[in-house]
């Protein structure tokens, strides 16, 4: 993985993340991200960080191949265009884990209509899956195959989800923040089956989150977004900030003050631009008011 000006340098076939020089604008506005370049290797656990609105979530549809962009090559996984080449997805090489379930399956005018199904009905309708992977799943997420999906909490519901969703063994896994729902022990046990799946069959795996906790050890890389750029991009294991001189002892203390520094300049460009002046103007020259002064903008 490499910042822009490496990642254009060197192009390597055996990276399965392959983002090069992306431009990305929604419908009718100006490009929101712009120039973005990250190229990871099989095997690696990168971290997508930034403040909300940096564009994490964008950038993981993109790679998911849910947004189109210009050019076959721009954004590459495993090799083939994440947008046209549906097979990526299909296949469950390529996963995206994103957004919760809602509660609703659907409304009848008003009503929202609830779907009263088992979480067993839900999972063993996947077809063609390793039964020894969904047993060891379901083991790992806890999960009790009698829940009834219609009444279970958020946490439950999230953990039915995110077993669907690693059933087919994927070679390239896109979070966006999944485990927020999950309590302390789904998750701890959820990001050690992810490093078996990077150690053991090369997985590539690009996780969103604010929550940092314990990642400093699970993470190979950390790309640092902001306002859909990429600031930074870094092997965990080469970040300055994590050893001395630096007394930070955890990806919080590392990462809160970039977030703090972006914000402050954000308030610095917002005071630098030029307000319009407030000025008090003579109620005479004021035919829709009646009070003697009013405040207007010139
Ligand atoms: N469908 C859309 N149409 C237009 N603009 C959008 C759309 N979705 C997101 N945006 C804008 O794109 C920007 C990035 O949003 P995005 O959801 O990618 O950020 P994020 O980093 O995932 O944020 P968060 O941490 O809050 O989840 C935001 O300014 C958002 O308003």
């Amino acid at each position: 993985m490499g910042s822009d000006a490496a990642a254009k340098e060197v192009v390597v076939d055996d990276d399965s993340v392959q983002v090069t020089g992306l431009q990305f604008a929604y419908p009718g506005q100006a490009p929101f991200i712009t120039d973005f370049s990250l190229h990871l290797k099989p095997g690696s656990r990168c971290l997508l960080i930034g403040a909300n609105g940096s564009g994490k979530t964008t950038l993981l549809r993109v790679l998911a191949g849910k947004h189109m962009v210009g050019g076959k090559n721009v954004v590459q996984v495993l090799g083939r265009s994440a947008f046209h080449d549906t097979a990526l997805t299909c296949s469950g090489d390529l996963a995206y884990l994103g957004g919760s379930w809602s509660r609703t399956v659907g409304c009848a005018g008003e009503i929202p209509l609830q779907g009263d199904f088992s979480a067993e009905h839900m999972i063993f309708g996947v077809e063609g899956v390793d039964v020894v992977r969904r047993d060891r799943l379901i083991d790992l997420l806890d999960i009790n195959l009698q829940w009834r999906m219609h009444k279970v909490s958020d946490g439950q519901r999230r953990r039915v989800q995110i077993c669907m969703g690693l059933l087919h063994p994927f070679q390239v896994l896109l979070l966006d923040e999944i485990t927020v729902d999950l309590d302390v022990v789904a998750r701890m046990d959820l990001l050690s089956f992810f490093v078996d799946e990077c150690e053991e069959r090369g997985a590539t795996l690009i996780y969103a989150t604010h929550i940092f906790d314990g990642l400093e050890t699970w993470a190979t890389h950390i790309a640092y977004v902001e306002d859909g750029k990429l600031k930074r991009a870094e092997r965990l294991s080469e970040l300055p900030e994590l050893h001395p001189p630096s007394t930070a002892k955890n990806l919080i203390q590392v990462v809160e003050p970039w977030l703090r520094t972006e914000r402050s300049e954000r308030e610095k460009h917002r005071t630098n631009v030029v307000k319009p002046d407030i000025v008090t103007r003579p109620a005479d020259v004021s035919p829709w008011t009646s009070s003697r002064h009013m405040a207007y903008y010139r």
